[in-house]
């Protein structure tokens, strides 16, 4: 039988451990059938760890790999990137035979667990330079011996772009051309910037995207939830309309609790398998730790979901997925036609079929069609397979939201 397999993410700040709760969160909600590992240093704050606890099956303490390179970083201008080092030590999670590491700065919109059939060292091309991957999602395989190669690979030559990022790219130097099989469809790396450099091709794959990765400075954490964003539909506001499904899935709180409690059947058994990375708080602190988290870490958002998600006292996590999916996109309340961005399927659809049908025959095969159609985009939902591009779109969810919330 094929070992335990792993998602792996990062964060050596409290500010990082927000994404890690959204890399967790998203990827539980796109309902992973693998571990959820979160890698921090000793100073993230014990209100985070916890945090992260209630989401990820491990939460294991790593020291912090500092490259020291102040020249490379400074060019890159970003100095804060020595620590991404830090990310080396991925390698060291023998527990699992397979992994795939994912940056802190990622949301996950839909259930990636195929990337389980990629091999070491499979990543997504950079787009700054497409010879190069990047290091935001990849597949890899713990060895203590490839951890130890790697270290020394980067005292010998350094990273030339002062992280890990450099380091990986001249380890697994013939990662541009040796294997094609190794190289992950871009949609698994999407960078909020390739809306602006390559616009009709976002239009023509973005529906495609599966995993969105906010490259650069600045990051979801930073910015606060955008109402503007959310009520534009132009294209060009994707990568804001991105950002505010992050902060959606960051306050996601009641969808997580139902979540948790399934997961909780193994929690136990994972338990004792590492004792040292699991203290698992009585469920009375874990509600006063995650109040405390979002005191502190959270700026003043409407706690869109937490009123959202009203049936969580349901125990079918279906059932619970049906409602969500119905309060999110109208479902069977819905009262008002949900505006979507024109897209091909959806202007092909509301084209009557033939002009010459009784305007009664077209009513009624136009109810059938919506029906049809309502069902394939719930199975859709469902599958994890949200359509965030079209019906699905953040201005749509708003508007849902703003509607159930009225
Ligand atoms: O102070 C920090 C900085 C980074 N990280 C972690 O390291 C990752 C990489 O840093 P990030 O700020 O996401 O870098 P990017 O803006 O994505 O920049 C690029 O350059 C980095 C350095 O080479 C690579 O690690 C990235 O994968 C690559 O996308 C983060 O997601 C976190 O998981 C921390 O935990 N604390
Ligand atoms: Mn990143």
């Amino acid at each position: 039988m094929a070992g335990a397999q792993a998602f792996v993410t990062l964060a050596t700040t409290d500010a990082y451990s927000m994404g890690c709760l959204v890399v967790g969160k998203s990827l539980r909600r796109h309902g992973t059938s693998r571990k959820l590992v979160a890698m921090v240093s000793p100073n993230v704050s014990r209100a985070s760890r916890l945090a992260l606890e209630d989401v990820f099956d491990e939460v294991v303490v790593v020291d912090v790999l500092d490259s020291r390179d102040k020249a490379h970083l400074t060019w890159l201008r970003r100095p804060e990137l020595g620590v991404t080092f830090t990310k080396l030590h991925c390698w060291t999670l023998t527990q699992y035979t397979k992994c795939v590491f994912l940056d802190a700065d990622t949301l996950v919109l839909c259930n990636v667990d195929e990337l389980f059939e990629y091999e070491e060292l499979s990543a997504a091309p950079d787009p700054g330079w497409p010879d190069c991957f990047n290091s935001g999602v990849f597949v890899f395989r713990p060895s203590l011996n490839t951890h130890t190669q790697i270290l020394e690979h980067a005292a010998q030559h350094g990273s030339f772009d002062g992280g890990d990022q450099g380091v990986l790219n001249t380890f697994f130097s013939d990662w541009a051309v040796k294997d094609i099989r190794k190289h992950l469809p871009f949609v698994y790396n999407l960078t909020a910037g390739a809306v602006y450099t390559y616009l009709p091709a976002f239009q023509q794959y973005g529906h495609h995207a599966k995993i969105v990765h906010f490259l650069g400075g600045t990051k979801p954490w930073h910015l606060s939830y955008d109402p503007q964003a959310a009520n534009e539909s132009s294209l060009r506001d994707s990568s804001k309309n991105f950002m505010n499904l992050w902060w959606v899935e960051y306050y996601s709180q009641r969808q997580l609790q139902v979540q948790k409690d399934d997961k909780n059947e193994d929690y136990s058994v994972q338990q004792l398998v590492s004792p040292q990375t699991h203290q698992t708080p009585s469920q009375s602190q874990k509600s006063s730790t995650e109040a405390h988290h979002r005191e502190m870490m959270m700026p003043s958002l409407p706690l869109i979901l937490d009123s959202l998600t009203i049936s969580s006292s349901s125990s079918e996590k279906s059932e619970e997925s049906n409602i969500l999916f119905d309060v999110l996109t109208g479902g069977e309340t819905e009262e008002t036609p949900v505006v979507s961005p024109p897209s091909e399927q959806e202007s092909e659809r509301t084209e009557p079929e033939t002009a010459d049908d009784s305007a009664t025959a077209t009513g009624e095969a136009a109810t059938a069609e919506t029906e049809v159609d309502d069902l394939e985009h719930r199975r859709m939902w469902e599958e994890g397979r949200a359509d965030y591009m079209g019906k699905d779109a953040f201005n749509n969810i708003m508007r849902k939201l703003d509607m159930f919330l009225d």
